[in-house]
């Protein structure tokens, strides 16, 4: 067989031929029988003869046939809303509830259904009679006859006038028998029926009546459920949309008569919609349709929110599956929420938070991650927060800190019945009082950090809390879930924004193996409103709508949009749904579990109630003031380090003290070098007399340290444990 990579290689053979004069004069049809005859290939000895890249066609190709065995995938034998006995619960539950509905709607219709048969069975009757009329007159002849009265067709006017005769006089006969028999049937009832049977009777033959003499365009009895009419996805349905997004590569090969997409199964029904799969032309990737989805749902002609293209992970990028559900997501009936009336949570186990696409519940395992929540104003983002606050509020364990910095008391609910600290607003003392705590938190962090240091391995296995250390009230590392809405505003804070950063980065960082869960939400997400040290290190990420790709990867981590994962799709309409990125998985599409105040306010209570009966409730929803922390706590080490650039390896104390109430006025406004003396004291740093030069040029001898002792007691603190 003649291969087509053949005529390039001997071109090229000719040209080289050509180039050098000496050579032979090559005739290309014998040098082709050659070359079939002899395949080059790596054992050729002809060391300028080109290697074929491609093998023969005859050759096995790819792996075998156990090899392909190896790798296929296997459809489910049972399919999934059969082995999951939740879905079939929700599957029969739907089901039963709405034949509930339809007998419930009709049974009270039922005086007013049997009022209208009844003003109708007057036409009804007028209507029986006439065509019983029509019927013994042969009306349904009458047009054959008169066409052969204008043909003048005498022979087959008779014909079919003796035809009608006869016609007539059997069915007057029929008539006035089932006149006579209806009458005596009427009589016999009248005398010797029962009372009820007769009101039967009479009640039956009005209600045929009435039926009889309905209109068409005023049905007796209206629909109980308008079910939606979404038409079936077909092939040609997908294929005219895939055409229909001016993607060149489907657009040339449809063209050609060719599909531009290559189904790899069957479509099926998945969930409530439907699921087509395949692979794009070569070099168009399942990023090129979710651009365009618009396009696609206008192809498909169905609502923009019943159309779900994506791409799999495991799979390549021009692997394409479209779901399309039979409703919009947004409009979608959701299932009932397994706590929203009663149960508690275990905050090391995963919850379920929402739904996806399919109507099937996405879990979250609130422990050991650090979230960030992002989406313009007005799309669900404080509801999304609210909810995830409201899990962790189900767990007895948890010490709950909530900040509503819009101040709208959207995390009351939360903050008044279970959270051990909570402030609304976004005053200076409000942004104090957070200051305060996060303080005390980050102490916190670091008694954790070296407590699960100095427990022994079988304990603690992997470095981090776990569920049964958690139940374990002397180690103090019961979970501790901080939620703060509109976190922009501490991070740009004048005063404190610098420091809440420091704090929640080391929170977002180190939090999740000791405990500690940071969920921060913002309306603003940019680099300021959401600093990179944390957004980048976010491990769960919810992403409802924003409008640009710097929103879309600020929250779900950088080239999200360049993935297709893109939160600019969603439409204005889609409140509460989101792209989750976490649980291990790629990102997945939430409609997140709608809980409004009374709701909330509602398991707020319960949570409460659960606190109580475990005695676990305390702080703020006891009425607690926060308790003094005991001034400021800073790292004093790490901020005397910061204060003495690595080129000054002696420094006197009083330069120290003038340089430490620059960067923290509130903390160390008006200290002396005797203070930085004392307060460095207890940390083994020794004062010693310092050579330098004072502002004015005096050389002197001053009190002072060696910057070498501060980095020396840092490295010595962080290797011992429990050391302050
Ligand atoms: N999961 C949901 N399902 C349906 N509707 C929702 C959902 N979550 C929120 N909403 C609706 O969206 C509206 C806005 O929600 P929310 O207050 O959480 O928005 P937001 O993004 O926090 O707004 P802002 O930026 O102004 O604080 C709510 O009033 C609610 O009606």
């Amino acid at each position: 067989m003649k291969h087509p990579d053949d005529d390039y290689e001997l071109f090229n053979r000719l040209e080289a031929e050509m180039a050098d004069p000496g050579a032979d004069v090559v005739d290309l049809d014998k040098a082709r029988a050659a070359r079939e005859s002899t395949p080059a290939g790596p054992e050729s000895d002809d060391p300028a003869a080109a290697v074929m890249v491609d093998r023969p066609t005859t050759a096995a190709a790819g792996p075998g046939y156990l090899g392909r065995l190896a790798t296929a995938k296997r459809r489910d034998v049972v399919p999934l809303w059969l082995r999951s006995l939740a879905e079939l619960r929700t599957a029969t539950g739907w089901v039963a509830r709405h034949y509930a509905h339809v007998v419930g709607y009709h049974a009270l219709r039922t005086p007013v259904y049997a009022a209208r048969l009844s003003l109708q069975a007057p036409t009804g009757l007028a209507r029986f009679v006439g065509g019983s009329m029509r019927w013994v007159a042969d009306r349904e002849g009458e047009p054959v006859r008169l066409a052969a009265v204008r043909r003048e067709d005498p022979a087959e006017y008779l014909k079919l006038s003796r035809q009608r005769d006869g016609r007539v006089r059997l069915r007057t006969l029929v008539a006035v028998l089932g006149m006579f028999t209806g009458l005596g049937l009427a009589i016999a009832l009248y005398v010797l029926a029962p009372d009820w049977l007769q009101a039967l009777s009479v009640g039956a033959l009005v209600l045929a009546l009435g039926a009889h003499g309905r209109k068409a365009d005023a049905p007796v009895i209206h629909r109980a459920v308008e079910v939606p009419k979404a038409s079936k996805l077909t092939s040609d349905i997908v294929l005219r949309a895939l055409g229909s997004l001016g993607i060149p590569a489907i657009n040339q090969a449809q063209g050609k008569g060719r599909d531009g997409f290559e189904f790899t199964a069957p479509i099926t029904r998945d969930g409530p919609g439907w699921r087509a799969e395949g692979n794009l032309p070569y070099g168009v990737t399942v990023t090129d349709v979710i651009e365009r989805r618009e396009r696609l749902a206008s192809g498909l002609r169905r609502p923009l929110g019943c159309v779900w293209p994506e791409a799999v992970s495991d799979e390549h990028t021009g692997h394409l599956v479209l779901w399309v559900g039979d409703q919009d997501m947004s409009k979608a009936k959701k299932p009932a929420w397994p706590l929203l009336k009663s149960g508690t949570v275990d905050l090391f186990k995963p919850v379920a938070f929402g739904t996806d696409q399919r109507g099937r519940w996405v879990e979250i395992t609130l422990m050991y991650i650090a979230a960030v929540i992002g989406a313009i104003p007005r799309m669900g983002k404080t509801f999304l927060l609210r909810l995830l606050l409201l899990i962790a509020a189900l767990d007895p364990r948890a010490e709950l800190h909530t900040y509503d910095l819009k101040g709208t008391g959207d995390l009351d609910p939360v903050g008044n019945a279970v959270s051990h600290r909570h402030r609304a607003g976004d005053e200076e003392e409000d942004i104090e009082y957070a200051v305060r705590n996060l303080r005390a938190l980050r102490e916190e962090l670091r008694r954790r950090a070296k407590m699960i240091r100095s427990l022994p391995r079988d304990i603690c296995p992997e470095s981090k809390v776990t569920s049964q250390l958690a139940d374990k009230h002397s180690l103090g590392l019961h979970p501790i879930v901080i939620g703060a809405d509109e976190c922009q505003v501490w991070f740009e804070h004048d005063k404190y924004g610098k420091e809440l950063e420091e704090i929640c980065t080391d929170l977002v960082k180190r939090g999740p193996a000791t405990g500690i869960v940071l969920l921060l939400a913002t309306q603003r997400p940019d680099a300021k409103a959401l600093p990179t040290g944390i957004s980048a290190n976010a491990s769960a990420r919810f992403c409802l709508k924003v409008m640009g790709q710097l929103e879309n990867d600020m929250v779900l981590g950088t080239s999200a949009y360049k993935r297709g994962v893109r939160a600019t799709m969603f439409s204005w309409a889609d409140k509460g749904i989101h792209y989750f990125i976490g649980e291990g998985s790629d990102a997945r599409i939430v409609g997140s579990v709608y809980v409004d105040a009374p709701a909330a306010e509602a398991i707020g209570a319960r949570a409460r109630k659960v606190r109580e009966l475990a005695g676990t409730l305390a702080g703020y929803a006891l009425g607690e003031a926060p308790e003094d922390t005991g001034g400021p706590s800073y790292d004093l080490l790490a901020d005397v380090a910061a204060v003495v650039p690595e080129a000054e390896e002696r420094v006197w104390n009083e330069r120290i003290a003038a340089r430490l109430a620059e960067l923290r006025p509130d903390v160390y406004g008006g200290w002396k070098g005797e203070n930085v003396t004392s307060a460095l004291k207890p940390h083994g740093i020794r004062t010693r007399d310092v050579a330098g030069t004072t502002d004015d040029g005096t050389r002197t001898t001053r009190r002072g340290i060696v910057r070498a002792d501060i980095l020396n007691a840092m490295t010595e603190r962080n290797e011992k444990p429990g050391a302050a």
